[in-house]
């Protein structure tokens, strides 16, 4: 049995009569891929915000590899093994591509503030490390672009990629995706499953929020959908695609349960396979 790195139990988010988040309960295990979907406004950020320390969960728990992090701050989180990235980027627009990546190990890396100032080799080792890392990530990430300018010259694709590889500096147990695939062409769509694929073949446990249902089904090895803050299923592809609940919260009916998702998703994966 597989190490649980995230357990999430009856967590509650209520913004005041909005029960944004309402009993959410999942987990996710060492390599494994689990997504987060629902409609818009079903509480998949709100669910994020809490699981990271961005708002305080009015109920329930959140424990990472077996340590209770529930109600603590988003660094605390960080440290105990949890990076994300957001569903607006969130980068240094004027630092260097590489400055991005090199301060997403900052926390990891143990650098005095003595040997900063005194610039000892024992400082200049461990920045040469971190340029080396931040260079190697950026390599896994496929970016092919200039490194030394400023993140915000970069094509939103690519600015994308540097998110993640400045989240992976720091090398997670769990990794946190708020629509990786927004924004994103087919082909760059393409490219951030086999990415995807590939964080979690580090055994870094992965979760994603995504509203494309093509890429969601085809990536994760288990879904948990949101309605209303609500849980209304955890299960495979397989079955969230025939899950009646699921097409009604999508369709908004349950009189023709055969115009379902999956045609939707089979349709987009047609679509991605020709482009
Ligand atoms: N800071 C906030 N203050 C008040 N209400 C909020 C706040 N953040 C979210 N909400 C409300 O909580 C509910 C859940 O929102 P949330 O953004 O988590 O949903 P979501 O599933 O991520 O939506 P989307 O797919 O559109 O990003 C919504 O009703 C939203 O309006």
């Amino acid at each position: 049995m597989s190490t649980t790195l995230l357990s999430v139990k009856g967590l509650h988010l209520a913004f005041g009569g909005i029960k944004a988040v309402d009993g959410l309960t999942f987990e996710v295990h060492e390599g494994e891929i689990v997504s987060v979907i629902g409609p818009n406004g079903a509480g998949k950020t709100s669910a994020f915000n809490c699981i990271t320390g961005f708002y305080s969960p009015t109920d329930g728990s959140v424990v990472v590899a077996g340590k209770d992090v529930t109600n603590q701050r988003p660094a605390r989180i960080a440290q105990a093994g949890v990076s994300r990235t957001f569903q607006n980027l969130r980068l240094f627009g004027d630092l260097t591509v590489l400055d991005n990546v090199r301060a997403g190990m900052h926390l990891r890396l143990k650098q005095s503030a003595l040997d900063a100032l005194l610039h000892t080799p024992r400082f200049r080792r461990s920045e040469e490390q971190c340029t080396t890392e931040a260079h190697e990530w950026l390599d896994f990430v496929g970016l092919t672009a200039p490194r030394g300018v400023p993140a915000k010259n970069l094509s939103y694709g690519d600015q994308r990629r540097v998110e993640i590889a400045r989240a992976l500096a720091r090398r997670p147990r769990l990794l946190l995706l708020d629509e990786p695939g927004a924004g994103l062409n087919h082909s760059e769509k393409n490219e951030l499953l086999d990415l995807i694929r590939r964080i979690r073949d580090l055994g870094t446990g992965l979760v994603l929020i995504e509203h494309d249902m093509g890429l969601v089904m085809e990536v994760s090895d288990r879904i948990v959908v949101l309605n209303f803050g609500k849980e209304i299923a955890d299960g495979s592809p397989g079955e969230i695609k025939t899950n009646p609940r699921v097409i009604e919260a999508y369709l908004g009916t349950e009189e023709e349960p055969t115009a379902d998702i999956a045609s939707a998703v089979d349709e987009e994966q047609t679509h991605r396979a020709s482009s």
